[in-house]
């Protein structure tokens, strides 16, 4: 499950010290640009300081790493992917497969999350997708900042200017079944903001949004987890098929709307949330 995934920047003594006892689905320690460049050397030892000791409340714990220093970065802490204190790697500005392929060919065997936030790496999505098949690629998270600015867009509430690569991130994804991270909101005081962004995503059809303050996990989780007419639905589709008289049937009417079997599969999926 990662409906709520929580960066923490690395050169944040304070945040870092949170780390152990934040509950979200997912952490992202952030070595790249929540680091400035006077503070990365800081950071590192700050990452591998905190990562390497103590109980994690959050099951799953991932690094964004710099990409040019990531040779030498991932020597420093790299084993504390094989004694399961992190789990994946989050690679930014991911604009070709090559990005993955060489993280991959450094790293085999560790979860690879690829950031997709550079009008190149929406175009090349269909390349990247298909390394699912050979790379242990994870997922996709979408990077509204960067994509912003590398589109030259605006922003604007119902993030219009977005619409198209945060389709095409989750419409890659299910196509190849990767998990897609919607991406961060940064009015971390702005709740009702935050909380209509979060609808959107998951309208969208992201399993989940990438988050900047402690503040935002709850609401993220409640959003990104199904409501209660999401569970009745899902409940009077089951029950729907489970009728005798429906048992071989292909389509049934629920509460007035066309059911086929194939809301089955979304039933339970809902379900199992
Ligand atoms: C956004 C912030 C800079 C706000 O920080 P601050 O003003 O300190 O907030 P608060 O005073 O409300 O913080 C209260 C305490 O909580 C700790 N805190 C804050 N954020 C985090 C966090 N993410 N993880 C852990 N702990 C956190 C503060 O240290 C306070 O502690 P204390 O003083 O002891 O009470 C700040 O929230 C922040 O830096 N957030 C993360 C920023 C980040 O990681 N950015 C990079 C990822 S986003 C990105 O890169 C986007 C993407 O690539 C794109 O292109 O879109
Ligand atoms: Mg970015």
């Amino acid at each position: 499950m990662f409906r709520s995934v929580l960066f923490i920047p690395c050169g944040n003594p304070k945040a870092l010290s949170k780390a152990h006892n934040l509950k979200a689905d997912a952490l992202i320690f952030d070595l790249e640009d929540a680091v400035g460049d006077t503070v990365k050397a800081a950071a590192l030892e700050g990452l591998i300081e905190t990562a390497g000791a103590g109980d994690f409340v959050t099951p799953y714990r991932m690094v964004r790493v710099n990409p040019e220093t990531a040779e030498p970065d991932l020597k420093a802490f790299g084993d504390l992917f094989a004694a399961g204190r992190l789990h994946g790697i989050v690679i930014p500005k991911v604009a070709s497969p090559q990005a993955i392929e060489d993280m991959a060919f450094m790293m085999p065997e560790v979860d690879l999350w690829a950031m997709i936030e550079t009008p190149m790496g929406v175009v090349r999505l269909p390349d990247i997708a298909r390394l699912k098949a050979k790379q242990p690629l994870k997922g996709f998270i979408a990077g509204p900042n960067d994509l912003r600015n590398g589109l030259r867009a605006g922003s604007t509430p119902q993030r219009a200017e977005l619409s198209y690569a945060l389709s095409q991130i989750v419409l890659y994804a299910r196509a190849y079944g990767l998990i897609a991270l919607d991406g961060v909101y940064n009015a971390f005081k702005d709740e009702d903001g935050f909380r209509a962004e979060c609808m959107q995503g998951k309208a969208l059809g992201f399993d989940g949004k990438t988050l900047i303050h402690p503040a935002q996990i709850e609401g993220c989780e409640v959003a990104f987890s199904p409501n209660a007419d999401e569970i009745k639905w899902a409940q009077a589709v089951l029950a729907a098929y489970e009728q005798p008289e429906n048992v071989s049937a292909g389509v049934v009417s629920v509460n007035g709307e066309m059911i086929e079997r194939l809301h089955l599969k979304r039933a339970f999926e809902i379900l199992n949330l």
